[in-house]
């Protein structure tokens, strides 16, 4: 398998690949020229630089594509969802080497340090200038506190600074740190001395503080942005600098980058950095190791540590939730080879132990099952729940009888315009799995290999006649199981085989008298 590495990684991170792919380094690629080479390779690894737009991402045969760093926006996540390519970033390895800088932003701000270092370079000893202002007792505004933003809490509580956050999507009672005060964005523009933002850019952030919001803001407020270009309008930022109304402000990241012909980086109450939040030796070690174990796993078809685009399992979780994914594809693909129909709605239902774990992979992965026996090309885990949402298929799941005891069972229940139907298995002990039933039919089926599914009416004598036509076609029976609704009512024989059953031998079946249908199922 091949691996492109588009953007500076540490040497660390390359020589992981290198031991099990081969791996090619070429920087500074043109969207064109990475159009033109990318068919080639099995994954793809950048860091900021790289845009991996929607074109370069439908030419690719990609696999994996994988972010050396946190921010994922540079990436078209949604063009590599809809074409079943995982997204994996490396999201711990620069959290400490970002807070690091943006509390040196700070203090360079606050103590004017660039430019009086440029003073002095002059040959100028110019004290007067660059009276500073101290930090302690002043008032930090976070926006996003999350791993980033919580470290730069830490930090700046160690330099005196009173803390006010807002981020809607944490839970209050789950920080440690009860000297943060988090509380509304509206309450964190009006009352800071310094804003430091560490959301991701989003359509939610893209251009959070603009004009408006910068006018409700204390006056000379100083703003620091080591998150990214795009979260402040930097139109209305240069205004406000201009005017004095926000005091000075501190850019590691610019909308487009680089910003060479920003006016904002000309100005005197601007400090400037070229995107060097992650740039630590230490940082990069880490996330190129991080995001070469990923892709290695992802290649392999392991479990990955950070997927950006598929919903993850536990990693203390995998071996127990392990064989309900796989029982739950298998319940999905034998849906579809047995039943038709025009789908609109899927339920999952689950019961007993597998109800401790949080089940979503288990239902993409019954999604999954279902849209490989109904789509040209098949989905994967990353795709799946799109592409079923794409068709207009309702997809709900839902938890009954908690008993974490009991043996967990999972069914899959298919409304379609020709009714409802469903399909129940379970794991028995050491990752046996089952198929138990198929609507009223009771079954114990094993779903691996091949198996030959007639439903008839329960008399004596129809075992023998399949059997024996399966046999004169020299098709082994491996194991047989029959479920009925009723004496001498509906019934359903299942037949696990060694063979494939051609169409022939299947016709035959079903001129057997009583006999309404026969189905060849392939697990
Ligand atoms: N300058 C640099 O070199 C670096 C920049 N970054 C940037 O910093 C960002 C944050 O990184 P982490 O803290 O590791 O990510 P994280 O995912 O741990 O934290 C982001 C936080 O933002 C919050 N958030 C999301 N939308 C929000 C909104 N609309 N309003 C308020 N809060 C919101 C989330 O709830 C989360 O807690 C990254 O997305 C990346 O863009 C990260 C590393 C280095
Ligand atoms: O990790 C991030 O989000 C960063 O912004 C770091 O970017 P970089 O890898 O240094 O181009």
């Amino acid at each position: 398998m091949r691996v492109l590495v588009s953007d500076d990684l540490a040497q660390e991170g390359i020589d992981i690949l290198k031991k099990e792919f081969d791996v090619d380094v070429k920087t500074k690629l043109s969207e064109e020229e990475l159009m033109e080479i990318i068919p080639n390779y099995d994954a793809l690894v950048v860091r900021s630089a790289t845009k991996v737009t929607k074109n370069i991402i439908e030419k690719s045969n990609l696999k994996v594509i994988g972010r050396a760093g946190v921010g994922v926006d540079n990436i078209d996540v949604d063009a590599a969802t809809h074409k079943g390519i995982l997204v994996v970033n490396a999201p711990e390895g620069n959290t400490i080497a970002a807070s690091e800088h943006t509390i040196a932003l700070l203090m360079s701000v606050a103590r004017n340090i660039p430019a009086a270092v440029m003073s002095l370079k002059n040959k100028k000893w110019d004290r007067k200038s660059f009276v500073g202002i101290e930090v302690r007792g002043k008032t930090l505004g976070i926006v996003g506190l999350g791993r980033i933003g919580k470290d730069v809490a830490a930090k700046a509580i160690g330099l005196g600074m009173n803390i006010l956050a807002y981020d809607p999507y944490i839970i209050n009672n789950t920080l440690e740190n009860t000297h943060i005060k988090v509380t509304d964005f509206e309450t964190v523009l009006k009352n800071s001395d310094f804003i430091t933002f560490h959301v991701p850019l989003t359509k939610a952030t893209y251009h959070m503080i603009d004009k408006d919001q910068i006018s409700i803001m204390k006056d000379k407020v100083i703003l620091i942005n080591c998150a990214r270009g795009g979260i402040i309008n930097e139109e209305a930022l240069y205004e406000a600098l201009v005017s004095g109304k926000v005091g000075a402000c501190a850019l590691d990241v610019f909308e487009h980058e680089p910003p060479l012909e920003s006016p904002l980086i000309d100005l005197p109450n601007v400090v400037a950095t070229p995107h060097l939040g992650a740039s630590t030796a230490e940082a990069q070690i880490n996330v190129a190791i991080e995001v070469a174990n990923d892709i290695i796993r992802a290649l392999k078809g392991e479990l990955v540590k950070n997927a950006v685009n598929m919903i993850t399992v536990r990693p203390e979780e995998y071996h127990e939730i392990k064989p309900f994914i796989e029982l739950a594809e298998k319940m999905g693909s034998l849906y579809t080879q047995l039943k038709n129909g025009r789908i609109s709605e899927v339920e999952m239902i689950y019961s007993g132990k597998v109800t401790k774990f949080d089940v979503k992979p288990i239902t993409v992965a019954a999604i999954k099952g279902i849209l490989t026996n109904m789509l040209e090309f098949p989905p994967n885990l990353v795709n799946a729940y799109l592409l079923a949402k794409e068709r207009g298929i309702k997809i709900s799941e839902k938890k009954v009888s908690e008993d974490q005891d009991a043996p967990g069972t999972i069914t899959l229940q298919v409304t379609t315009d020709k009714g409802k139907s469903s399909i129940s298995g379970t794991v028995f002990e050491k990752d046996e799995i089952r198929i138990t039933a198929i609507d009223d039919y009771k079954i114990d089926l094993i779903p691996r290999g091949y198996a030959l599914m007639s439903f008839h009416k329960d008399r004596p004598g129809i075992v023998g006649q399949v059997g024996s036509l399966l046999g004169n076609n020299d098709i082994n029976i491996a194991y047989m199981q029959l479920g009925r609704k009723s004496f001498r009512g509906e019934a359903l024989m299942v037949l696990g085989i060694d063979e494939e059953v051609p169409e022939h031998v299947l016709n035959e079946i079903r001129k057997i008298e009583d006999v309404s249908d026969a189905l060849f199922i392939k697990f």
